[in-house]
Formats: structure tokens, C-alpha cells, sequence
């Protein structure tokens, strides 16, 4: 088997005397795909930020790319992610955040790939609008546009398709089966069945139902 580009062993993390994540195992292959599932709280977007380095946990271990998840620049060359609420910049517009976004993960803002996002998107109307005017969906389509624009060899998406309406969520599962065609892994969290089906892939459930 060959090496996985995420693996945890025995992850444990509480706060105060809420235990969150109890001895959580598991492997993501290169080039595949793994969803965390699991009520509110169970604790998803706790282990995705373990994985991203963000949370320390207390008990176990997590590697990525063979290595513990340090916050380094050599990390984020890999790894791009909406784990985190990014901070949008006054008076940039949507298309100079998502070109900045690819420029700094080592693209080329300008090879067209990041209007065929804003095409398949359906952002292109809002190329040149200012984030702070979007809706709360326009604004998570953007946030998917730049972490795709950015290349990278595994995403870890915390519910992408959160916000989204029905039309839009399957687009999204195929710009994901994209990126896990042309090699890239990754690990995400999500609340709808569609869009898990839609990029095929299997789920480990987290909480207290998990079986
Ligand atoms: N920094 C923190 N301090 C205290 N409790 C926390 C902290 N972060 C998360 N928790 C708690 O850990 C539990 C798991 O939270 P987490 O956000 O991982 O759940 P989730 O599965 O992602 O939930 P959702 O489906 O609602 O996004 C929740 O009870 C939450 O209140």
C-alpha cells in the first residue's frame, strides 16, 4: 500500500472534560478522497484542524506527507484549505484575491484557469465586484475559487458545500473529481449525502452514532 498522504493514529483531543475526538484512526491514499460525517459537535472540523496543524491534539499522532503538520511555508506549498475563515482585503476585488491566491501558491494568475473557474462558478459577473457586496453562497464560491486556483496536492475542505444552492453543489463535487483525477488528495467534512455520492467517495463517521 503505498504511503498515505494523511494518516492519524490513536487521535484524541477534549476540551476540558468534553472529549471530542476519542482513539480516531485513519489513512487518506494519494489520490483518493475521505469525508468526515457525523452530527453538529462530533467533531469534524476539530480533526481537520489537527490535520492542518491548526490544533495540537492530545493524544495520538497525525502525519501529512510523512511528516506532523507544522504551519510551515513547506506545509502550505501542499496543502490549501478552508478550514479556516480567510480575511478578505479592502478594495480588492474577487478576481485580484483569487490571482493573488494562484500567484502566491506558485500559478499563473493569468493561464486561464482562473476563468474557467469563475465560468464553471458562476462567478464571472462577479469578477470585478469587492467581496464585502457578495451573498453569503457568492462569497463561498469565490472562497472555493481560490482554493482551487491555488495548486496544491491535498485540499482539506471543511463543508464546501455549505451555503451553496442545489444547482451549484454537483459542479463542485466535479471540480473536486478534478483535482483527485489529475492526482491531488483530499479529505473533507460534509452534512449532504448528494454531494457525497456526487464525488464518490467513502466517509468515516465521527461522534458519539459512529459505528
Ligand atoms: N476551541 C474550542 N474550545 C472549546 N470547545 C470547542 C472548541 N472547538 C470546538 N469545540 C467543541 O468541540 C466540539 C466539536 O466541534 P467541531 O467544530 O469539531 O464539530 P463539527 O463536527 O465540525 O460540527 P458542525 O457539524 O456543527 O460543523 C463541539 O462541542 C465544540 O463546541
Amino acid at each position: 500500500m503505498p504511503t498515505p498522504v494523511v494518516s492519524a493514529r490513536g487521535l484524541g483531543v477534549s476540551f476540558g472534560s468534553v472529549a471530542v475526538l476519542v482513539d480516531v484512526d485513519l489513512d487518506l491514499p494519494p489520490g483518493a478522497a475521505l469525508c468526515l460525517t457525523g452530527a453538529n459537535g462530533a467533531g469534524k472540523s476539530t480533526l481537520l484542524r489537527c490535520v492542518t496543524g491548526l490544533l495540537t491534539p492530545q493524544a495520538g499522532t497525525v502525519s501529512v506527507f510523512g511528516a506532523t503538520p507544522d504551519g510551515s511555508a513547506t506545509f502550505w506549498r501542499r496543502v490549501a484549505t478552508t478550514v479556516e475563515q480567510p480575511t478578505w482585503y479592502l478594495g480588492l476585488t474577487v478576481r485580484e484575491h483569487v490571482e493573488l491566491v494562484r500567484l502566491a501558491g506558485g500559478g499563473d494568475p493569468a493561464d486561464g484557469h482562473v476563468d474557467e473557474l469563475f465560468a464553471v462558478l458562476g462567478l464571472a459577473a462577479l469578477a470585478d465586484a469587492t467581496p464585502d457586496v457578495l451573498s453569503s453562497g457568492q462569497r463561498q464560491r469565490m472562497l472555493l475559487a481560490a482554493v482551487l486556483a491555488r495548486p496544491s496536492d491535498l485540499l482539506v475542505l471543511d463543508e464546501p458545500e455549505q451555503r451553496l444552492d442545489t444547482e451549484i453543489r454537483p459542479v463542485v463535487a466535479g471540480l473536486l473529481r478534478d483535482h483527485l483525477a489529475g492526482g491531488g488528495s483530499l479529505l473533507l467534512a460534509s452534512h449532504d449525502p448528494s454531494f457525497v455520492a456526487a464525488l464518490g467517495c467513502p466517509t468515516l463517521r465521527l461522534g458519539a452514532d459512529a459505528s
